[in-house]
């Protein structure tokens, strides 16, 4: 597990990350959300000992991060930083030998990983005649070439069209499943919603939450209610306590005031005729975002 304790970080006389604490578990998918200059790329930054914090510490396991173990860790820069004139494959296979590997395993993991990816095929192309979302992909395949322990991913789905984020997400799931902690940034809310088993929220240099995703969708945002009867729902506008937040026929969707409760309003949803469906529903994560942050 990689623990992040009481980090901070300035560059000149401002304060960029403030005691920032989290945690990334292994076999984890944790999503690193945050508003553009937030501190998602510095925090990356620290963990992988490119950038130095002004306090804090970040340990593996208990233990402080040492250089021989940071070879071991798997990082996607925000900067791509591969070689537009080097073949994939030789440049793949290149990498995964600066991090340690024999030339027979790091072939074999290149082919291996390029095959994951869909880009056998371009093997032998250089980088540069390949569209940039194959491009993309050929970076995940960078970071994941030595079988890293842990994998830091700056955003990692950032212009991949629907089919290639399926494709980077199965081999980023598999590495989980194996047990790698594995955290990545994103913008996109909608893809870490789907994606993130853990979230740091982070805003202006401060943690605004972190932890499991259901567990913070609970503790998040207002409890709603959707109900689906038969004929107009319109009378749950009259019920003492319950504010109707989206009406569409028979289908509602409100929240309830400390007056009443779902069970109140199932029984007098009950007398009006069949209810078809009545279940809570919790915060979407861009809710629950804009409320921690
Ligand atoms: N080398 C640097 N010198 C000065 N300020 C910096 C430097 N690197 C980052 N910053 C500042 O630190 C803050 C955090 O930046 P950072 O890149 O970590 O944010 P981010 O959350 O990754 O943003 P984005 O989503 O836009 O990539 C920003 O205000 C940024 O301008």
């Amino acid at each position: 597990m990689l623990t992040v304790t009481s980090v901070s970080r300035r560059f000149g006389e401002t304060r960029v990350l403030d005691d920032v604490s989290f945690e990334v578990r292994p076999g984890r998918m944790t999503g690193f959300l945050g508003a553009n200059g937030a501190g998602k790329t510095t925090t990356m930054r620290i963990i992988l000992g490119v950038l130095a914090a002004h306090g804090g510490s970040v340990t593996w396991n208990g233990e402080p991060v040492s250089p021989a173990l940071r070879q071991r860790f798997g990082y996607m820069p925000e900067e791509r930083g591969l070689y537009p004139k080097m073949k994939i494959a030789e440049q793949v296979a290149w990498l995964g030998q600066l991090h340690g590997l024999d030339r027979d395993t790091a072939r074999r993991n290149t082919e291996a990983l390029l095959d994951q990816l869909d880009l056998t095929e371009r093997m032998n192309d250089k980088l540069e005649d390949l569209s940039l979302g194959n491009q993309q992909r050929v970076q995940v395949a960078a970071a994941l070439v030595h079988d890293p322990v842990l994998l830091i991913l700056d955003e990692p789905f950032s212009g991949l069209d629907p089919i290639a984020v399926e494709v980077v997400l199965g081999v980023l799931r598999e590495r989980a499943a194996r047990g790698v902690p594995v955290l990545f940034s994103s913008h996109q809310l909608a893809v870490v919603e789907r994606l993130c088993d853990d979230l740091v929220i982070i805003s202006g240099g401060v943690i605004a939450a972190s932890g499991d995703r259901e567990a913070l969708r609970h503790r998040y945002g207002t409890q709603r209610w959707e109900i689906v009867v038969d004929s107009d729902a319109g009378w749950l506008r009259d019920l003492d306590d319950v504010r109707m937040i989206d009406l569409d026929g028979p289908r509602a969707l409100f929240e309830l005031g400390d007056g009443t409760s779902d069970q109140d309003v199932l029984r007098a949803a009950l007398d009006k005729g069949a209810v078809r469906s009545f279940t809570p529903v919790l915060p979407s994560l861009d809710e629950i975002f804009k409320e921690a942050i």
